[in-house]
């Protein structure tokens, strides 16, 4: 396969190789480094020039394919969470219904990967296979195009290829890389609401600015625009479109024991902040139709 990949996709800014039994693809330009792997469409690091990493990545992370890498950019889709019968409909096979969807399980395809003006852009790509369709029966084509430029734009680009509409929710699971996360500013969830899965999702309001939990687990809601983690010697601004949650999480000191791919200190150095649509801010795709999510990261 890496050969193929190296053949087929012969560019002077990209580079595959192989980690364990993953497919790893690291795209370089004179805006920086961003490294992906095909299993699950997940991007794992974003190096800004002169900068550091912006993704946290477990040190105890697992690249055999048998669950998602802990860390980076996992994609959820086409559920996030717990799968809600109520909005999705019943299947037969429950054990398919992972948390968070199936697309971050899967192994994607390699679509393009070309140089938009001075920026290299990546599509992966996800259509159903007999174990998806076990999971969810309806026809899609799923896209992440992800574009290393002055900025880096993941794009996640869902389409519905049935003849039936279907709901969905969705996140870009990112977790970022901090100095320190526990009482670290997140500035931009000011007056918003947001259910607290970790008391039976009950409803708030976020008075003031965000010092982060630990543990915390959060979905922020009607929350459109950019946020900004204050870390402790840069600020990493997180924008977005056409994703109308935000969700803060922290498994916190005792939450951390329960993740054997996390080592038990990590958790004071790694925040997720996701851009996604989840709870009441989930959508109806209708037939034929696509829907674009956007998140542009950037250190400043
Ligand atoms: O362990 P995972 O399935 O990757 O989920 C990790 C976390 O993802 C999200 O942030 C959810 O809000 C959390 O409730 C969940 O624990």
């Amino acid at each position: 396969m890496l050969d193929y990949l190296q053949q087929r996709f012969d560019h002077p800014n990209v580079r595959f190789y192989q980690r364990d039994q993953l497919i790893m693809i690291e795209l370089k330009n004179g805006y920086g480094q961003a490294t992906l792997t095909t299993h699950g469409g997940t991007l794992l690091s974003y190096i800004p020039a002169g900068g550091q990493d912006l993704l946290w990545v477990s040190d105890t992370a697992i690249y055999d394919g048998s669950k998602p890498v802990r860390g980076g950019v996992p994609v959820c889709w086409p559920w996030f969470g717990g799968y809600d019968a109520s909005k999705m409909g019943a299947h037969p096979t429950d054990a398919a219904k992972k948390a968070h969807g199936f697309a971050r399980y899967e192994l994607w395809e390699v679509e393009s990967l070309e140089s938009v003006g001075d920026a290299t852009q990546l599509v992966l790509s996800l259509v159903p296979n007999e174990r998806i369709q076990q999971a969810w029966p309806f026809d899609f084509k799923l896209s992440l195009a992800v574009t290393l430029g002055k900025q880096l734009r993941v794009e996640l680009i869902g389409e519905n290829r049935s003849d039936q509409a279907w709901f969905v929710t969705e996140a870009l699971h990112t977790y970022f890389k901090v100095a320190k996360a526990p009482g670290m500013v997140i500035e931009g969830l000011e007056g918003i609401t947001y259910y607290d899965k970790n008391q039976d999702f009950a409803p708030f309001t976020q008075a003031d600015t965000l010092k982060v939990q630990a543990p915390m687990d959060c979905v922020y809601v009607d929350h459109s625009v950019s946020v900004v983690l204050k870390d402790h010697d840069r600020d990493i601004h997180i924008d977005k479109t056409n994703s109308a949650s935000t969700i803060v999480w922290n498994p916190g000191a005792e939450g951390v024991k329960a993740f054997a791919d996390m080592p038990d200190d990590q958790y004071q150095h790694m925040v997720c902040v996701e851009a996604g649509n989840a709870l009441q801010n989930g959508y109806e795709l209708a037939a034929g139709e696509r829907h674009t999510m956007s998140m542009t990261l950037a250190a400043r």
